[in-house]
């Protein structure tokens, strides 16, 4: 399995994906089922400190396995810090993961439940590295904001994004989206779990700091199908719907899953 060619397909899925890159063997792979009479409360854990003011979005794109929200990489770039995080990490791109119906699509689950949804928001170590690929290859090197979305009332902040998916329905297709600030898409609770892992997609290095918000946001049934008719396939190929491109919980191996909240 060569490094792009891995998917979520019978033949190229998750099951599939530790040919290519074995470390999807690993000792802290994600996403993880979050057991949550087995997490502890830690009071050393700081608030988490969300500083997305200067929010220089630069676009939206269908990169075949997800829809990515860019962020331009400048110093006054958006941050977040405290919580588990002993540096600021900088907001690189933000994207999702779903099904092809409602009851599933989420990578994280809770008590063995799964969500419409999950929103990642990636962000990387600027205090201890020169670039987003060499946080990515670094045991601390990002920190990713986890969101769970469920079906519900429409949610007014995600309305520039699901109104935009049309623009980027076959993979390779990119659109402006400028100023797009992502805490509107932050539950309101900002309780969180956190554990050592990984990133969900090839190449899965094990270089997530993950924090997952316990407090799911609503999106309406209508604005998850604008995700589903998004393609994994490019304008010439046989059509392809982009859904379902999540990967299921991974062993815990033995890690703690700490919890901001008692
Ligand atoms: N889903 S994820 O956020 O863990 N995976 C990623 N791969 C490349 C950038 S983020
Ligand atoms: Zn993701």
């Amino acid at each position: 399995m060569t490094s792009n060619c891995w998917g979520y397909g019978e033949d190229d899925g998750p099951f599939f994906w530790h040919k290519g890159y074995p470390i999807a063997q690993g000792n802290r792979q994600s996403p993880i089922n979050i057991v949550t009479s087995e997490t502890v409360y830690d009071s050393s854990l700081s608030p988490l400190i969300v500083s997305y003011e200067h929010c220089t979005s630069i676009s939206i794109s269908n990169n075949g396995c997800s829809v990515a929200v860019e962020y331009a990489d400048t110093e006054q770039g958006p941050v977040i810090e405290g919580g588990p995080l002993s540096d600021a990490y900088r907001l690189k791109q933000f994207h999702f993961h779903w099904g092809h119906k409602d009851y599933h699509g989420s990578e994280h689950t809770v008590d063995g439940k799964t969500y419409a949804s999950e929103l990642h928001l990636v962000h990387w170590n600027t205090s201890k590295y020169q670039t987003f690929r060499e946080a990515a290859a670094a045991s601390d090197g990002l920190a990713v904001l986890g969101v769970f979305l469920e079906a519900g009332e429409e949610h007014q902040g995600l309305l520039k994004i699901t109104d935009a998916l049309n623009m980027v329905k076959f993979k390779g297709r990119t659109a402006d989206l400028k100023e797009f600030n992502p805490k509107c898409l932050l539950p309101k609770n900002l309780k969180y779990w956190t554990y050592p892992g990984s990133l969900t997609t090839p190449p899965l290095h094990e270089s997530v700091i993950w924090i997952v918000f316990e407090e799911p946001i609503e999106v309406a049934k209508k604005q998850m199908e604008k995700f589903r008719m998004l393609l994994f396939s490019q304008e010439e190929e046989d059509e392809k719907f982009m859904e379902n491109n999540f990967r299921p919980p991974q062993p815990l191996k033995g890690r703690q899953v700490c919890a901001s909240y008692n």
